[in-house]
């Protein structure tokens, strides 16, 4: 029986797909544009820019990254966006979080036109996936979905719990599993009895950020388990919010840490900035680029 939901296996098909949709709009002069902006030394964000740009890279993505010193302040950051909002290059604008305290992150992720907003997290894109008519959503919770769809796991009818509220994760991840028809129950710190909850899940997407929260006596036999964490031990070892060895035997499909959600967040990404370059396509009339 597979059992495990293969983030990387299912990475590399998407990988292979999205090159052949890049080489397409190439022949018709489109060349589909990301550009990441990354203030400060924080290394793992650094380790996952160097990821982006290589996925990028191999797709034929044209892929550029602005690295920004941690002292930039939040007006030169606002004009930097504001050069890539006008530029007919770029179709993505990725600013990797966290920023540095000084900077009002929201400003600056307001200030990203709707259009170019890859991550999904402009309030005019929130807005629209909860109206259903979704056209950027953000990448962890769409990859997630992804991984249901080619696992065969129809979200229609089923309980969907998600552990976690924040606005990268869990309420997006809320409003897709709605949008798919799930019954989605959120629930977080202040949540009463949530072992009672996650008990009930057919589908149960654990983000919560804290490492192997999650045992086999919270899950219902037969669940699929989604591991959003990323939590380093003491040995700077990845570990999940789920114990996977201690829930394996109990659900039906599981994603791993490493090799599950992560590889298909950055996949996602991309897939997006293929996306809005193909809609520009659709939409430029005049030979602009
Ligand atoms: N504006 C913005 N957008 C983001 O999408 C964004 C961000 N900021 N800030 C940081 C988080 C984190 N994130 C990850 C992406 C891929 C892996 C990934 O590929 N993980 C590998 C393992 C990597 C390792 O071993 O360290 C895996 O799970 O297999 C992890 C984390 C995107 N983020």
């Amino acid at each position: 029986m597979a059992k495990i939901i293969d983030g990387k296996a299912l990475s590399q098909h998407c990988i292979t797909q999205m090159a052949g949709d890049v080489q397409a709009l190439k022949e018709n002069g489109i060349v589909p544009g990301l550009a990441v902006i990354i203030v400060g030394e924080d290394d793992a964000s650094q380790i996952y820019v160097r990821n982006k740009h290589r996925k990028a890279e191999k797709i034929g993505i044209n892929s550029i990254v602005i690295r920004l010193s941690t002292e930039t302040t939040q007006l030169e950051l606002l004009e930097r966006i504001s050069l890539l909002n006008h530029d007919p290059k770029i179709d993505g604008i990725l600013v990797q979080l966290p920023l540095p305290s000084h900077i009002n992150a929201e400003a600056v992720l307001d200030s990203i036109t709707p259009e170019k907003d890859v991550d999904g997290f402009h309030p005019v894109n929130v807005g629209k996936l909860w109206s259903n008519r979704a056209e950027i959503v953000p990448s962890t919770p769409f990859g997630i979905m992804k991984m249901l769809e080619f696992y065969n796991v129809d979200p229609t009818g089923k309980n969907a719990v998600i552990i976690g509220r924040s606005t990268i994760v869990g309420r997006p991840m809320a409003a897709m599993l709605l949008n798919a028809n799930a019954t989605v129950t959120i629930v977080h710190s202040q949540t009463k009895n949530l072992q009672e909850i996650t008990q009930q899940a057919d589908i149960l997407v654990v983000a919560i950020g804290r490492s192997e929260y999650i045992k086999a006596k919270d899950i219902k036999a037969g669940a699929v388990v989604i591991d959003v964490g990323m939590n380093r031990d003491i040995n700077n070892k990845l570990t999940g919010d789920v114990d996977y060895e201690d829930c394996f035997d109990k659900a039906s499909l599981i994603t791993p840490v490493p090799g599950g959600v992560g590889p298909m967040t950055i996949t996602m990404l991309m897939q997006q900035t293929i996306n809005i370059a193909k809609r520009r396509a659709l939409n430029d009339t005049g030979n602009k680029r």
